[in-house]
């Protein structure tokens, strides 16, 4: 850990309880985040904005820092010894580390860049993971990679905003760092982040209001009803649209983030993907106190079933997250 490229990082992780690989796992993933936090703040400089002309296996139309973010990752992390295979939004199939490379029994599983439709109007984007684990050296298949969120060891996400901030957790508690744009160092700005268990704010896409389920429907009229209505509250609504920045604003000052299931495609579960979007955010949501649901299900209790699964998302403060689900089962 001595040659690390963020020596505060390195020593906040050497004084926490998880093996010194996984460590080193982060320490690799932290240094993606910057080359990615550089690649956005040049954009346009760099010719790197705009679409790419192509397509991911979920039919969106891939910009190009989708692909230079997904890039960055697999070249820092394919070699380090420490990986038995790696996952993205960007990739069709799981990546396994190469026989000719030096193997480990972790898995990486990525959003490489969140929040596609923000990258050409400058609002905050970023990068979500999640570490899983396998058996020492093993040659990986899909299967591998297709376990249920309470299995991850390691979760997080960096958001590129008006400051480059990491967040992660090991499974006590939830740590954000802020990126020094100079020394590239990330230090330590908020430990152990705990979301108040009450709010009156809420995030939801309204545009898709007539296409929702009855509970969510319920419970969004309810927030809309204000002071006068049954919650004899007013509530104020924010959708910024990167599920990253949303979800760092519950986790920052509390509130709720809906994508639920909606009518729109009834066979289609949600538009989050499970395993690189849902799970580590319901992993960081869980350690800071809050909740994280699919309606009826926690979403760390999923056992996934595909590797580019999509899910409906329902999480942060308990209280509001407890009051959708008793919706969802009152029904
Ligand atoms: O444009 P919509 O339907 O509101 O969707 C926004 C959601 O889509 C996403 O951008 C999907 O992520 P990607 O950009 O990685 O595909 C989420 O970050 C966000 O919450
Ligand atoms: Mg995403
Ligand atoms: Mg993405």
């Amino acid at each position: 850990m001595s040659n690390s490229s963020s020596p505060h990082l390195a020593v906040f992780l050497e004084q926490q309880n998880i093996p010194d690989q996984l460590k080193q796992l982060l320490m690799q993933v932290a240094k993606s985040c910057d080359s990615i936090s550089s690649a956005v703040n040049r954009g346009a400089l760099d010719n790197i904005l705009g679409s790419a002309g192509s397509g991911n296996i979920q039919g969106e139309t891939q910009q190009k820092l989708d692909i230079l973010s997904n890039d960055i990752l697999l070249e820092d992390n394919v070699a380090s010894g420490l990986l038995a295979g790696m996952a993205s939004e960007e990739m069709d199939t799981i990546y396994p580390i190469p026989d000719n490379l030096p193997k480990g029994k972790y898995l990486l599983l990525f959003d490489p860049l969140d929040g596609s439709s923000n990258i050409d109007v400058n609002v905050s984007i970023g990068t979500i993971f999640s570490i899983l684990e396998t058996t020492m050296g093993k040659s990986v298949t899909e299967d591998d990679f297709l376990q249920a969120g309470q299995q991850q060891v390691v979760a997080g996400y960096a958001l590129y905003g008006p400051q480059t901030i990491l967040t992660f957790t090991t499974g006590s508690g939830v740590h954000m760092f802020t990126l020094d744009p100079k020394t590239r160092d990330f230090i330590l700005t908020k430990s152990n982040v705990l979301i108040p268990e009450d709010t009156k704010e809420f995030a939801i896409n309204m545009s898709n209001m007539r296409h929702w389920d009855e509970p969510v429907k319920r419970y969004v009229d309810e927030c809309l009803a204000g002071k006068e209505g049954p919650r004899a509250k007013d509530f104020n609504m924010r959708w910024i649209a990167s599920m990253v920045a949303d979800v760092h604003r519950v986790l920052t000052r509390g509130g709720i983030f809906m994508y639920p299931w909606d009518k729109r495609d009834p066979s289609k579960p949600g538009k989050l993907r499970l395993l690189y979007e849902a799970n580590p955010m319901s992993f960081l949501v869980e350690q800071a106190g809050g909740l994280s649901i699919n309606g009826k299900e926690t979403i760390l209790s999923i056992k996934p079933s595909q590797l580019h699964e999509r899910v409906s998302v329902i999480l942060g403060s308990k209280n509001e997250v407890s009051r959708v689900h008793e919706y969802h089962l009152d029904r």
